[in-house]
């Protein structure tokens, strides 16, 4: 690269249409959502119920596909490609935070972070299992299956295995939807730590503080960016 190439956008989502049809009912998702993140910036997304949040963020993630437009992710295609590269992308780039939904139940907490850093690596991952749990304030509960978790214990369980991997990017959705104020900020510490090291996140969220974080707020009403 030389001096005058500027790094790629972390997220880079540009026109994304997305249709759902259930019989003659046709829902359009997104029409034309163009959102971006630069490395280390947080960008809250925000909208009504139905407007499209959700979906957006499957798109960035590669869970799923839009009909139309691109999403880049750290300068790489993750949109329009086979099941089998966007999971390599998501698994080198991305750290995602759906509500807990990270967390497979039959696993203990710390197997959990540990399966996530056994899938193929660009290097070695910056912090062990052990390092992970400690900064989300885990270690005694390492061992514990995500059933036996509190709310609060869940959410930071949650982000010690979206972290696992790096990420170049952290897309949240709602990540403190059910966490009491304390445990809201310190998850949102945590999360702008990581921000201040050069992770772009972009969070879907309801939340006010999280909101407060942001450097952008972008928000959705019937899946177009107001
Ligand atoms: N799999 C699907 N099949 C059919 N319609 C869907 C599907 N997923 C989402 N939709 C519809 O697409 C629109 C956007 O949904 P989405 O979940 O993205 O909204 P949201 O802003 O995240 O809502 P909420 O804040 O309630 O979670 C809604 O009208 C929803 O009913």
């Amino acid at each position: 690269m030389t001096s005058t190439q500027r790094p790629p956008a972390a997220v880079d989502a540009r026109e994304l249409y997305r249709f759902f049809r259930s019989g003659e009912e046709e829902t359009l998702a997104l029409r034309g959502v163009s959102v971006g993140a630069a490395p280390g910036q947080i960008v809250a997304v925000q909208g009504p119920s139905g407007s499209g949040k959700s979906t957006l963020l499957n798109c960035l993630a590669g869970l799923d596909e839009p009909a139309g437009g691109v999403v880049r992710i750290a300068g790489e295609r993750i949109s329009h490609r086979p099941e089998l590269e966007r999971s390599r992308i998501r698994s080198r780039r991305i750290g995602i935070l759906l509500q807990h939904r990270n967390l497979l139940p039959h696993l203990s907490v710390r197997a959990n972070i540990a399966l996530v850093q056994h899938a193929p690596r660009r290097h070695k991952p910056a912090k062990t299992p052990d390092e992970l749990l400690a900064q989300v304030g885990l270690s005694a509960r390492s061992a514990a299956r995500p059933a036996t978790l509190s709310g609060g214990e869940l959410a930071r369980a949650g982000l010690a295995v979206a972290l696992a991997n790096d990420p170049d990017v952290i897309l949240a959705d709602e990540p403190t939807g059910e966490l009491d104020g304390t445990t809201e900020l310190q998850v949102l510490q945590l999360l702008a730590d990581h921000a201040d090291h050069g992770t772009a996140i972009v969070v879907v969220t309801h939340s006010a503080p999280v909101a407060r974080i942001a450097d952008l707020v972008v928000t959705l009403v019937d899946g177009r960016v107001v």
